[in-house]
């Protein structure tokens, strides 16, 4: 089987991305999605992703982790998708598009990308650690010199702590606040199980535990991630966040076409 693809990245996350309007990607084949996303055997990506049509959007997000299972929302592969959309002229400079958490809207300026997130409604905020749903679950794990923190071993026990057991465990994020305007982030990462270089729906976990603990109603915070810089936008309405939209670059950085024996 010969299988055409692209290599996007959002702030170093990174993917891959197939266009699957045809519906003839083997979609349930979790061995051959790890395969491709295997930095050493494969392509090489933190996850993958499915353009698909739509009824009532421009198109369909389906996304999997590298470890090749279908997962919740992918912020920055949301942004990613929706340039890759662009550059395959479905899309101008503004998209719709469906993913597993719902609708999104998102606006396009050349390489940076502004995505709509889901309403954030269901989140618990401590100064030991908070917790948000974003699309994703979302551990957030305050810190003090984020730089030397060991981000792999102290996230895999938090993102394996019997406590998200319920929830099919979580990503975990270490914040550390840089100036009244900048937090900076780093994750480990549920279904990649390490750390990436950047994770959209914990960044807007984090820009939104920053909104509660400085009670900011409405707002913008950047975030500092160790792939580059993003941006989380909020209005906190009727004790919940809407208007959540986080913006940062998104790049197609290669094409290429596998041919695999299935
Ligand atoms: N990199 C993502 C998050 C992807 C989903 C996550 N690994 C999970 O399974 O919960 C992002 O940019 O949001």
């Amino acid at each position: 089987m010969n299988i055409k693809f692209y290599k996007y990245q959002g702030a170093g996350n990174d993917f891959i991305m197939i266009d699957d309007r045809s519906l003839n990607f083997p979609k349930d084949n979790i061995q051959l999605v790890s395969h491709m996303c295997n930095r050493h055997f494969g392509i090489g990506s933190d996850g993958l992703i499915l353009l698909q049509n739509d009824t009532l959007s421009d198109f369909r997000m389906v996304y999997y982790n590298s470890d090749g299972n279908e997962s919740t929302m992918c912020g920055n592969g949301g942004r990613c998708i929706v340039a890759f959309a662009r550059d395959l002229g479905i899309i101008d400079k503004i998209a719709t598009f469906n993913a597993i958490d719902g609708g999104h809207i998102a606006e396009i300026n050349y390489d940076i990308i502004k995505l709509k997130m889901i309403n954030v409604k269901e989140y618990t905020v401590s100064d030991q650690y908070s917790f948000f749903q974003t699309g994703s679950p979302h551990h957030i794990q305050p810190v003090n010199n984020l730089k030397n923190h060991d981000v792999y071993n102290e996230g895999k026990k938090i993102r394996y702590a019997e406590m998200y057991n319920s929830t099919g465990g979580t990503n975990v994020n270490f914040v550390e606040p840089i100036s009244k305007d900048e937090i900076f982030v780093r994750t480990y990462e549920r279904g990649v199980e390490d750390e990436t270089l950047a994770c959209g729906t914990g960044v807007t976990a984090a820009a939104l535990d920053f909104a509660e603990k400085n009670n900011i109603r409405m707002g913008e915070l950047k975030v500092k991630v160790l792939g580059g810089e993003l941006k989380v936008y909020w209005f906190k309405k009727h004790d919940y966040y809407q208007d959540v939209w986080l913006e940062g670059p998104a790049k197609n950085v290669f094409k290429g076409e596998l041919d695999l024996d299935l």
